[in-house]
């Protein structure tokens, strides 16, 4: 089967968007798993840390699914819905549409730039819930800045849901071999966390800053993601550490997003904001039964964003160093 693509990122948390709005593809539940396996694989021709199946809806204007590399569906992405909401937003050219995933149709708002030439589209995350019943087994109503005994002896835990599930940690200083082997632990244990979970290190930069690197569940160690940066912005305005309504500058190892977090009632909503960056775009012959793919055509790059995106990059770099150093 023939397969357009397009390789991009958010935050450099990378993906490859299939359109199945504008063409016929017909795939069944195994082909997306296979998909999925056989195009994130990072020693393959491609490599990402996910597959974004753009598809239609009965009453939204586009439907996300987002799959893992390891073939495990989420329940929600947040660099991902950026990428799928540019998209849909530049096919149908509008600046404003409605994305159904999993739990909730989600807005994306073309928004201005978020850095020179690097245009920033806003997402809604919702729900946001914060029991920690919907995927831990816990008898707790509530899990914000507690331990957990099987995955630490000295961290705290705050259990978010959004609605993909995320325990979220405040360190004075990140270590990836730390947050992997926490991260790998959590996800293998199957009686307190029965269908996964991520999980992220905040390390408070001050003045509504943060850094945040996530374990992702179905991948690992990833650049950034979406998700986890908008739980993470909410664990620190329930600590107190960041204001509510206020702009969260989120820093990460490929970039940096702006959360804001709200309330309204006893009910939280964040909203996400980022670049949506296209790296190329090329077709793929796909052979299901043999578990094979090879490249039909040449791709075709965006130079000129992905030059932009590296200057967002390198300044994002700067304000973590200048951060780490005050
Ligand atoms: N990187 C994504 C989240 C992708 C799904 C995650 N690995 C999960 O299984 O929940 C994001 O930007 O939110």
């Amino acid at each position: 089967m023939n397969i357009e693509i397009i390789k991009c990122h958010g935050s450099n948390n990378d993906f490859v968007l299939i359109d199945e709005l504008f063409h016929t593809y017909h795939f069944s539940e195994v082909d997306r798993v296979s998909i999925a396996t056989m195009l994130c694989d990072r020693d393959g021709l491609i490599g990402a840390d996910g597959i974004l199946f753009t598809m239609p809806s009965d009453h939204a204007d586009a439907r996300m699914r987002m799959f893992n590399p390891d073939g495990s569906e989420a329940e929600m992405c947040g660099n991902g819905l950026r990428c799928v909401g540019r998209y849909v937003c530049e096919q149908l050219d509008r600046n404003e549409i409605m994305v159904e995933t999993k739990e909730a149709d989600l807005s994306v708002v073309k928004k201005g730039e978020i850095y020179d030439d690097v245009p920033a589209y806003e997402v809604s995350i919702e729900p946001v819930r914060l029991d920690p019943q919907l995927f831990m087994k816990t008898e707790k109503k509530l899990h914000v800045e507690l331990p957990i005994e099987n995955l630490s002896e000295d961290l705290t835990f705050t259990a978010v849901s959004v609605p993909n599930p995320h325990l979220i940690t405040m360190v004075p200083e990140i270590h990836d071999e730390n947050l992997s082997s926490i991260g790998k632990q959590a996800n293998e244990d199957k009686n307190l966390l029965p269908s996964g979970v991520n999980v992220s290190f905040i390390q408070p930069l001050g003045d509504q800053k943060i850094f945040v690197r996530t374990y992702e569940r179905g991948v690992g160690l990833t650049n950034a993601c979406g998700t986890a940066m908008s739980a993470s912005s909410l664990t620190t305005v329930l600590l107190e550490i960041n204001q509510l309504s206020e702009e969260i500058y989120v820093y990460n190892r490929g970039g940096f997003v702006i959360c804001v977090v709200e309330k309204q009632g006893d009910e939280y909503f964040i909203k996400l904001r980022g670049n949506a960056t296209y790296e190329y775009r090329t077709s793929l012959n796909v052979e299901f039964e043999h578990y094979t793919f090879e490249e039909q055509s040449n791709r075709e790059g965006f130079e000129q964003e992905k030059q932009a995106y590296a200057k967002l990059q390198e300044h994002a770099k700067e304000e973590i160093n200048l951060a780490a150093h005050e």
